[in-house]
């Protein structure tokens, strides 16, 4: 596999060493448990290959902050990992540096990315000027390309929307034309800064069923960033916390598909990972009574 080696600038420090696999959690769901078959569409232990992204002894510093403390980061091909951590921990920092669009970035090691990169944002970066084709297939090389740009519109369901304009579409919808845009390239890794931030909650649900079935298809490695602890325990393999420039949690995440927050191990999860971030779970919302019920109900 074709992959590009960044030298970075030498900090003084240890000799770079490579963590490899995620470190469970003490106390938290093992890693082992319920493990199901391979092949899931989604959720659920799945296989990987080696890693495609090393990261070793990052730094970065904007004036005299440092917001990368030596930090060590490696994901597997076909692994799905989601990156939380507080405001200002540093998420798109690190995703900035692994992307390549921020030189400044140092270390004492090496940061090894695989040659088709493909990003995705809050807003959909679609240019105004181009049609919706256009967009999707913007620096292919033909011939094919246009075949290529068309299936992958009908992939996230915008097959005859070709000659649209950006401007024309929803909000979802424009995200699914990014969506469309990074996987036509067919990458071995998808870097996501809150892809989905700026949805309605709805949208946001059925963006994360098509994810879930896109990556199935495609199954590039996958660098999520999110606020969303529910979003990064349902999609990801691996959830990690940024805190004070490092990864300070690596949570495999072991639950079978469909995942769903209704399920005891799901919300384990979610409270490892809020305890992690510093916040407090929630305690349990009242059953929800329609309507009829609560007029039904002689108490009330
Ligand atoms: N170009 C820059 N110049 C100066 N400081 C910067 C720059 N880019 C980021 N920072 C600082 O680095 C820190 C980390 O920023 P970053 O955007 O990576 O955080 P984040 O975890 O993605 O935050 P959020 O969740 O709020 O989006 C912040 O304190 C930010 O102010």
């Amino acid at each position: 596999m074709a992959t590009d080696t960044r030298e970075l600038s030498v900090e003084p420090g240890e000799p770079t060493t490579i963590t490899g696999g995620p470190t469970p959690i003490a106390g938290g769901p093992s890693q082992d448990a319920g493990r199901p078959s391979p092949d899931a569409a989604s959720g659920g232990a799945r296989p990987h290959g080696g890693p495609v992204v090393r990261a070793s002894r990052l730094v970065r510093r904007f004036g005299g902050r440092t917001v990368l403390d030596r930090l060590e980061l490696s994901i597997a091909a076909g692994e799905f990992v989601a990156l939380l951590g507080r405001s200002g921990s540093g998420k798109s920092t690190l995703l900035r540096a692994v992307a390549g669009l921020d030189h400044e970035v140092a270390g004492s090691g090496e940061l090894r990315v695989p040659e088709r990169v493909s990003l995705a944002f809050q807003d959909s970066r679609l240019l105004p000027w181009l049609r919706l084709l256009d967009n999707v297939v913007l620096g292919l090389k033909r011939p094919g390309a246009a075949a290529r740009g068309r299936k992958a519109l009908d992939e996230v369901g915008l097959a005859g929307r070709e000659r649209a304009w950006p401007h024309e579409l929803s909000g979802g919808e424009q995200q699914r034309a990014a969506l469309a845009r990074s996987l036509v390239r067919e990458p071995e890794l998808l870097l996501a800064d809150e892809p989905f931030g700026a949805l309605d909650a709805l949208t946001r649900i059925r963006m994360h069923d098509l994810l879930r079935e896109l990556y199935a298809r495609h199954r590039p490695a996958v660098l999520l960033v999110t606020h969303d602890v529910d979003e990064a325990v349902e999609l990801a393999d691996r959830v990690l916390v940024l805190e004070d420039g490092r990864v300070a949690r690596d949570v495999a995440v072991d639950l079978p598909a469909p995942r769903t927050p209704r399920d005891p191990r799901f919300q384990e999860y979610r409270e490892l990972l809020l305890a992690a971030l510093g916040v407090s779970p929630r305690p349990a919302l009242p059953s929800v009574r329609t309507a009829e019920e609560t007029t039904d109900d002689p108490a009330q």
